[in-house]
C-alpha cells in the first residue's frame, strides 16, 4: 500500500471489511474482489464506470473509496487540488472553510502489484447511511474549462445545451422506495431529458420515497447548499468547471419513524433525533486559479436552490 500526499494525511477511516461486505451484499452487488481486496463501489451513481481503461470507483477494505487518477492533465490536476487544499488549510482560512465541503482526502493509493497505477483515496460520503439515497448534480453554466478545445466545448455543450440557462445537470440518482424496499435509479440521460418546464419535477423525484415527499430533507439539503454558496461568495481564488455536488440522505428514515423515536425519548433524554443529510463537492479535474468570483458556479448553486425552494412551496 502506497500512501502519499503533499499535505496532511487524515486519520484512517474506521470501518471493518465485514461492514463493507454487508453493505455491498445488502445492495445486491455481486461481491467481486479486485486489487488488494478492493471491490467495485456499490453506490456509484455517475462518472467513469468500469471499462477497458477504467476501473470505476472502488471501495477499499477500510471503507474509504478509490478514484482512479484520470489521464493527464485531469487526474494530476484533481490530485493537486486535494493536496493543495490539505497543505494550505493551515494557513489560509478560505481554504480551511472549503475543506468541510469536501470528502476527506487520505492521499494516493496504489495496488501492490501495480504501484504506478494511482488512485485518490477518499472518504465515502455514503458511509453512515443504511439505505443511502444519492444524487450527483453537475454545477455551473459551462461544463468545459477555459483551455478546452473547440471540439471538447462543442461535445460538452451538445450533451446539455440548457446547462447555461439552468446552471446544473442531474448526472445520476438512486432513491430508496419505502413502499417496495427497492431503489429507483436514473442515469445522466434522465437529467439531459429535463427542460425548463420539467426540471423541478425531475429534481423532486430524488426526494420522493414512494409514499411521501421528504420536505424536511429538502430543507436540510437547502441549508447545506447555502453554506457552500456562502463559501463561493467569500472567495475569488478558484474556479470550478464540470464539478459536482453529491447529495445523500437516509432512505430508511421516515417521518413516522422520527415521530415514534421522538415520543420514546421525550421525557427521558429530551433529545431530538436529527435526520442526517450530506452535501459534498466532488470531481475536481477542472479546478483553476482565478482572481474573481466563480460566477458560473454561483449561478448554478442559486438556480438549484431556487428549484428546491419552489418544490417546497408547492
Ligand atoms: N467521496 C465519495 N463518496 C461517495 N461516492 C462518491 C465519492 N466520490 C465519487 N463518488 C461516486 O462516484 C461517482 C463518480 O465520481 P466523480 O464524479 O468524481 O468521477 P468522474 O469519473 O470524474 O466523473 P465524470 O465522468 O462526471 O467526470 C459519483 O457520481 C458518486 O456516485
Ligand atoms: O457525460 P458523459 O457522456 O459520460 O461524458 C463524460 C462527461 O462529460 C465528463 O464530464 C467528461 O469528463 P471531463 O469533464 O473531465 O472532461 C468525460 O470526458 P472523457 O470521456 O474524456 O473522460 C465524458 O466522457
Amino acid at each position: 500500500l502506497v500512501m502519499t500526499t503533499g499535505g496532511r494525511i487524515m486519520n484512517s477511516p474506521l470501518v471493518t471489511l465485514d461492514e463493507v461486505e454487508k453493505k455491498n451484499c445488502k445492495n445486491g452487488s455481486i461481491k467481486q474482489e479486485l486489487l488488494d481486496g478492493c471491490v467495485p463501489f456499490s453506490h456509484q451513481v455517475a462518472g467513469h464506470k468500469k471499462g477497458t481503461n477504467n476501473t470505476g470507483v472502488l471501495q477499499h477494505p477500510d471503507g474509504s473509496i478509490l478514484k482512479q487518477l484520470q489521464p493527464p492533465p485531469r487526474g494530476p490536476r484533481e490530485r493537486h487540488f486535494y493536496t493543495q487544499v490539505y497543505a494550505r488549510a493551515c494557513t489560509d482560512k478560505t481554504i480551511l472553510d472549503l475543506q468541510q465541503h469536501l470528502p476527506n482526502y487520505y492521499g494516493t493509493w496504489a495496488p501492490r502489484e501495480s504501484p504506478h497505477e494511482l488512485y485518490l483515496k477518499l472518504e465515502d460520503v455514503t458511509r453512515r447511511f443504511s439505505q443511502p439515497c444519492i444524487m450527483d448534480v453537475k454545477i455551473g453554466r459551462r461544463s468545459y474549462d477555459p483551455f478546452a478545445s473547440k471540439e471538447k466545448q462543442h461535445e460538452q455543450i451538445s450533451k446539455y445545451p440548457l446547462m447555461e440557462e439552468i446552471g446544473f445537470l442531474l448526472l445520476g440518482m438512486r432513491v430508496y422506495q419505502v413502499t417496495s424496499d427497492s431503489y429507483i435509479s436514473h442515469d445522466q440521460f434522465f437529467g439531459r431529458s429535463l427542460g425548463k418546464d420539467t426540471i423541478k419535477s425531475g429534481l423532486m423525484q430524488f426526494f420522493h420515497n414512494g409514499q411521501d415527499l421528504r420536505r424536511r430533507t429538502i430543507s436540510l439539503i437547502i441549508e447545506k447548499i447555502q453554506n457552500i454558496l456562502h463559501w463561493f461568495l467569500s472567495q475569488s481564488q478558484l474556479h470550478f468547471y464540470a464539478s459536482s455536488l453529491l447529495l445523500v440522505y437516509e432512505g430508511a428514515y421516515t417521518p413516522d419513524h422520527h415521530e415514534r423515536s421522538l415520543n420514546s425519548t421525550c421525557g427521558s433524554t429530551g433529545e431530538m433525533e436529527e435526520e442526517a443529510v450530506e452535501v459534498k463537492m466532488i470531481d475536481f479535474a477542472h479546478v483553476f486559479p482565478s482572481d474573481c468570483a466563480d460566477e458560473g458556479y454561483i449561478y448554478g448553486l442559486r438556480s438549484l436552490l431556487d428549484t428546491l425552494e419552489q418544490i417546497l412551496m408547492d
